[in-house]
């Protein structure tokens, strides 16, 4: 199966944490003014939280040997109201955070559903919903929420540390410098783990992705597992996807537990030095009872930053991660890019479409489609007919643009297709595959996505020729019947026809009807096609079925054999001349 490969630039991006940092820092600039309140909040509930040790020392040292009681309780009362602004403003910061987060995320969405939507079908066609919804829920909450509160964390732990560290330094230098080795020990520490807890980091957000793919698929086709029997075989390997991911999680949260173990072991150590230090400081009458007590806590708490930086750097490998994946999307070029100029065809078209030798591979298979060149004018129905396999759809995703063929050229009205602007192709080529896509909701809004001005009697029109008039007429609510998720309230000849009488609707030059009525009985067949015929009078049709009965009326028959082709004409020309043709039809006519 096709997946979404990075190209060159953007693995490189992709390895570099600056330029992930960097686009992080993109996407909050919008939202500046909320992070920098949320800054501010942050410093001074820092600030706040390097007063109490002062304050207990004053209390050991002063107040209480003297038996000051007022002086005591004012000591008391400000802790008090340290604790309690330190904890309001941890609130107001943590609030703020999470808007920020909120506001991040829903920026995120609406940008990668966006590009997604810009992506190629090729794109769409190798990679599973499930992992297209993982990038879109949890790479960006995971972005979003660390991301948002990460500014904060690490103003906080920087302001903490450094302050605490000037206090120690007044409070006792000599004590103060025994702490500092902590500061290369703890680079080196984090330098050995970092490449390791970034490749956890990866493959587990990786799994994620896959097992979400892997249960969207097992989910959406729960009826048709059951009818091949293959419960144990498909909740199997769903099941194993997900333990692909309690296992990648597992290893990624050892690392980080190792890592944070390893370090704080360190800190310990250092922590027992420098109380050992102090004991002899106090024993030689260099530091008071309150200034080792507030030396201790100012020590302790100046672990409280680290240990915080050791936790935000897993996370932050963690969101890296997710940013890295979600960059991946975002610079996923399509495959059919909208670089054309020409935003309007003219109408009526004069020569039509046109393929230019025209070669076509999936990805780096072999060709498909081996120069074909064909020319569609403008009002002419042609049928493309071959055996199963034979290049039928290729080339008439290449007609209507959803691919760009390997050599060769597409014209439309002698010009290269590219140089149009997929919206005005969009506009005059209209392509309906064989299974078309219907949205939850009622059979008018589905009729409405072609043209939203289209009015009631334009709707019922296009029913009439959809040979949908008896299937309305069933339906209680007529143009109001919800048709459920993904219609599965209408059969498979009722959907085809439901997107046939949609793309009426968009009354567009050039219709491709590519098998779009495989599902219909041989006389509903017939009646539809050629009501569309009478109605696209304007209309240059192509008509793709196996059923070659359908399609005699045409002007012209394309027959394609092994990705070339191999006779045209018209369905009496081709009967005598094409062996291939011949038996094609002969066998249906036995057959059907
Ligand atoms: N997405 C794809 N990736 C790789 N190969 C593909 C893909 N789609 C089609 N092919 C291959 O391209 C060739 C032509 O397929 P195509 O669907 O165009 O034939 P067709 O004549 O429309 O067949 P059918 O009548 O069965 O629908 C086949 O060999 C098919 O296996």
């Amino acid at each position: 199966m096709f997946r979404c490969q990075p190209t060159k630039t953007v693995t490189h991006l992709a390895a570099t944490t600056v330029g992930d940092s960097q686009w992080l820092l993109g996407r909050l600039r919008p939202h500046a003014k909320l992070v920098g309140f949320g800054l501010v909040t942050a410093i001074f509930a820092g600030a706040i939280a390097t007063l109490d040790p002062l304050l207990m020392k004053y209390l050991i040292d002063t107040t209480l040997p003297h038996r000051r009681l007022s002086d005591s309780l004012l000591i008391v009362m400000s802790l008090a109201l340290c604790f309690v602004g330190r904890s309001a403003l941890n609130g107001g910061s943590g609030l703020v955070s999470f808007r920020v987060a909120q506001l991040l995320a829903q920026d995120l969405r609406v940008e990668i559903i966006a590009h997604m939507t810009r992506l190629s079908a090729e794109w769409h066609e190798g990679i599973m919903v499930g992992e297209k919804l993982s990038r879109i829920d949890q790479d960006v909450l995971q972005i979003s929420q660390i991301g948002a509160e990460m500014a904060n964390a690490v103003v906080r732990s920087v302001v903490f540390f450094f302050v605490n560290l000037a206090i120690m330094f007044v409070l006792n230098w000599k004590m103060t410098i025994v702490t500092l080795p902590l500061l290369p020990l703890f680079i080196w520490v984090r330098s050995r783990f970092r490449g390791v807890i970034q490749e956890r980091a990866d493959q587990a957000q990786s799994d994620i992705g896959l097992a979400s793919g892997a249960l969207v698929e097992h989910l959406g086709a729960v009826p048709q597992i059951q009818l091949l029997g293959a419960e144990e075989d498909r909740i199997g390997r769903t099941v194993d996807a997900w333990a692909r991911v309690v296992r990648a999680q597992w290893a990624q949260r050892r690392t980080e537990i190792l890592f944070s173990i390893s370090v704080t072991s360190v800190l310990a150590i250092a922590i027992l030095l420098v109380l050992g230090f102090g004991i002899h400081e106090y024993f030689l009458d260099l530091l008071t009872l309150g200034g080792l007590v507030a030396f201790y806590t100012y020590v302790t708490r100046i672990f409280e930053p680290v240990s915080t930086a050791l936790e935000l750097y897993s996370r932050a490998q963690r969101m890296l991660a997710s940013v890295r994946r979600v960059r991946t999307i975002l610079s996923t070029e399509p495959t059919v890019p909208d670089l054309g100029k020409i935003a309007e065809i003219r109408l009526p078209l004069s020569t039509g479409l046109r393929c230019d030798l025209v070669s076509f591979a999936y990805r780096s298979n072999e060709n498909v489609l081996h120069r074909v060149s064909l020319q569609i004018g403008d009002r002419e129905n042609v049928a493309i007919v071959g055996r199963s396999g034979s290049g039928k759809s290729t080339l008439s995703k290449l007609l209507a643009r959803i691919a760009d063929p390997t050599a060769g050229t597409v014209l439309i009205d002698g010009r290269p297709a590219f140089e149009y602007s997929l919206r005005a192709l969009r506009q005059t080529i209209c392509y309906v595959p064989q299974h078309p896509v219907l949205f939850s909701g009622t059979i008018g809004e589905n009729l409405r996505m072609a043209n939203r001005n289209a009015t009631d009697s334009m709707l019922q029109q296009v029913i009439d020729i959809a040979q949908l008039s008896s299937v309305m007429f069933r339906l209680p609510r007529g143009l109001d019947t919800i048709v459920g998720p993904e219609a599965a309230g209408l059969s498979g000849g009722e959907r085809q026809r439901l997107a046939i009488a949609r793309a009426l609707l968009r009354n567009s030059s050039i219709l491709i009807l590519d098998e779009s009525t495989s599902a219909l009985d041989l006389p509903t067949e017939q009646a539809l096609l050629q009501a569309v015929a009478d109605y696209c009078r304007d209309t240059a049709l192509v008509l793709i079925s196996h059923r070659l009965r359908s399609l005699i009326w045409v002007d012209r028959v394309i027959l394609l054999e092994g990705g070339h082709v191999v006779a045209e004409g018209t369905h009496g020309l081709l009967y005598k001349g094409s062996k291939l043709y011949q038996a094609l039809y002969d066998n249906e006519t036995e057959d059907g």
